[in-house]
């Protein structure tokens, strides 16, 4: 069994912390050095990806230590429990299973007698029949006819995951002839949302997959029941136009208004349940359950390297401890995800969740006060956009913040045109690589207003074409990564009870149970 302790009482963070400022990375990026250290730093990924971490302030003095403290934490031991379905989320008194959904990893962990690899498994086949049988007509709407949409009512991990996956995916689907429905997505109790979603869908062909793991999350009913509304309204039934994801104790799983649910349960969860039923049915739907399976294979790929002892050759845990390094010894208090694609649009959104929500937090595992700071703010949008919004204070400003670029060869899609002897792809790529050296060496100007510091420190994970296999690795290393610095914070990475008081306050204003601030802030807005 491995131990659980907090980061600061570690002989290996004691020496790493002494390694403040260690690697002067404009310096070691400048010339035929950096040339090297590109070619040096970097660690093969799954599913063709690459972790490039030559523009990191790391050496072979830091990179020891990290390994040192990869070892002194016991993260490879940590990991084994955690899918070998130890009580990880001590929170919750849960386990935390979500890689068993993709991957052979580890022993038969067993609940009230179901094997919970099986039943995972046994729940992608149900949403892969349903796909299928929705494909071949066998599932039709009231007049025999196709549907052509689907539209996801849920939010949070509900939502952003599949929603990413669903956006990376569109045009690969579509260049590949795999595209199968076009899906749309209601999230937010603002009106507006379900009122334009609905009025952007043909209704009569339209399913609806209402997901939440709980069932009892108020946007999301309030959302169902203003679509069934809609349905009821066009003379539709909405029975035969929906169906739940949602676990086997909710109250969703009781109704009898569903063509189907599809069941995932308490270990997985919500911002690591894209590869439940919670992303497989509407993935299943839009692409075929194909394409969801080949995320997953790309998802078991990157877990297996995830279990590596060796720093360098796991990706995942050491992308997570030299975050690590750059949180607690070189007091960055941000990081930011740049996808260098369009198709990535909404993953930052995605990993904002997995990432905050995970280690957004002050106590250890035990409930006691840490003494060291914790995850890191998370933001992102993808390049080049992003270069003409934000990168003026990632290049200039009192902050240093760490970027983490993803960036392909190759577009989806593969329509593009040659302007001045370059194509948009190869100005999309040529953008990215000034941009890791921008920001690592700076540029010296005798006007401080022009002049850039440098020593920003960057990775880049590269790979041929984002496809659903390089999108699955893509989503368990970061996944990995936040459960790998969870394990080195000593948090509990598996529970949000800092989502919870909002929520509680909200249901009193519409009780209008409310006195001080809370009653003026109401008045303020009318309710
Ligand atoms: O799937 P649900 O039970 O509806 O939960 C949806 C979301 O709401 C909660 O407030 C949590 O903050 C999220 O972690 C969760 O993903």
């Amino acid at each position: 069994m491995a131990t659980w302790k907090n980061l600061d009482t570690l002989a290996s963070y004691s020496k790493l912390a002494g390694l403040k400022g260690h690697v002067n990375i404009a310096e070691a990026m400048t010339g035929e050095n950096g040339a090297e250290r590109v070619k040096k730093y970097s660690a093969p990924m799954a599913a063709g990806l690459a972790y490039n971490y030559a523009a990191k302030q790391v050496d072979e003095t830091v990179l020891n230590a990290l390994a040192d403290l990869a070892d002194e934490a016991q993260l490879i031991d940590k990991f084994q429990e955690l899918y070998n379905g130890a009580v990880i989320n001590t929170g919750e008194k849960r386990m935390v299973l979500h890689h068993l959904a993709r991957t052979q990893l580890g022993d038969a962990v067993v609940v009230d007698g179901v094997d919970k690899r099986e039943f995972y498994v046994a729940q992608q086949k149900k949403a892969a029949d349903f796909a299928n049988k929705v494909h071949t007509g066998e599932i039709t709407n009231e007049n025999g006819e196709k549907f052509t949409t689907v539209v996801q009512i849920g939010i949070g991990g509900s939502d952003l995951g599949p929603r990413a996956l669903y956006i990376a995916l569109e045009n690969w689907a579509k260049a590949n002839n795999t595209f199968k429905m076009e899906a749309k997505f209601i999230s937010n109790v603002d009106p507006d949302d379900a009122a334009a979603v609905l009025a952007s869908v043909d209704l009569a062909h339209s399913l609806f997959i209402v997901v939440s793991k709980s069932g009892t999350t108020l946007e999301t009913l309030t959302n169902e029941a203003f679509v069934k509304n809609a349905l009821v309204k066009a003379g539709l039934n909405p029975s035969k136009h929906m169906l739940a994801v949602t676990s086997e104790t909710s109250p969703l799983a009781k109704s009898e208004d569903y063509l189907t649910a599809i069941f995932m349960d308490d270990y997985i969860g919500g911002r690591y349940s894209s590869v439940s039923g919670v992303g497989g049915a509407i993935l299943s739907l839009a692409f075929g359950p194909e394409v969801f399976a080949q995320i997953l294979d790309g998802a078991a790929a990157e877990d297996k390297l995830a279990t590596n002892k060796n720093i360098l050759e796991n990706p995942d845990m050491l992308d997570a401890l030299i975050g690590v390094y750059e949180r607690n010894v070189q007091g960055y208090p941000a990081t930011t995800v740049l996808p260098y694609s369009q198709a990535l649009s909404r993953f930052p959104a995605h990993l904002q969740q997995c990432d905050m929500e995970s280690n957004g937090k002050s106590v250890n595992r035990f409930g006691e006060p840490v003494d060291y700071v914790t995850g890191p703010v998370i933001f992102g949008e993808p390049g080049t956009n992003g270069q003409h919004s934000f990168y003026q204070l990632l290049h200039q400003g009192t902050d240093i913040v760490p970027l983490q670029f993803i960036g392909f060869k190759k577009s989806q899609l593969g329509v593009d045109v040659d302007i001045e002897n370059s194509t948009s792809q190869q100005k999309l790529c040529a953008n990215v690589a000034a941009q890791i050296v921008a920001f690592a060496c700076g540029k010296k100007d005798e006007n401080l207003n022009k002049n850039f510091k440098g020593g920003r420190p960057s990775s880049i994970i590269t790979g041929e074409e984002l496809t659903p296999a390089s999108l699955g690795a893509l989503l368990a290393h970061f996944e990995n990564k936040i459960m790998f610095q969870g394990f080195v914070w000593n948090l509990n990475s598996f529970d949000q009870e800092g989502v919870q008081l909002g929520k509680v306050l909200a249901k009193r204003v519409l009780a209008h149970d409310t006195d001080g601030a809370l009653k003026v802030y109401s008045d303020l807005l009318n309710i």
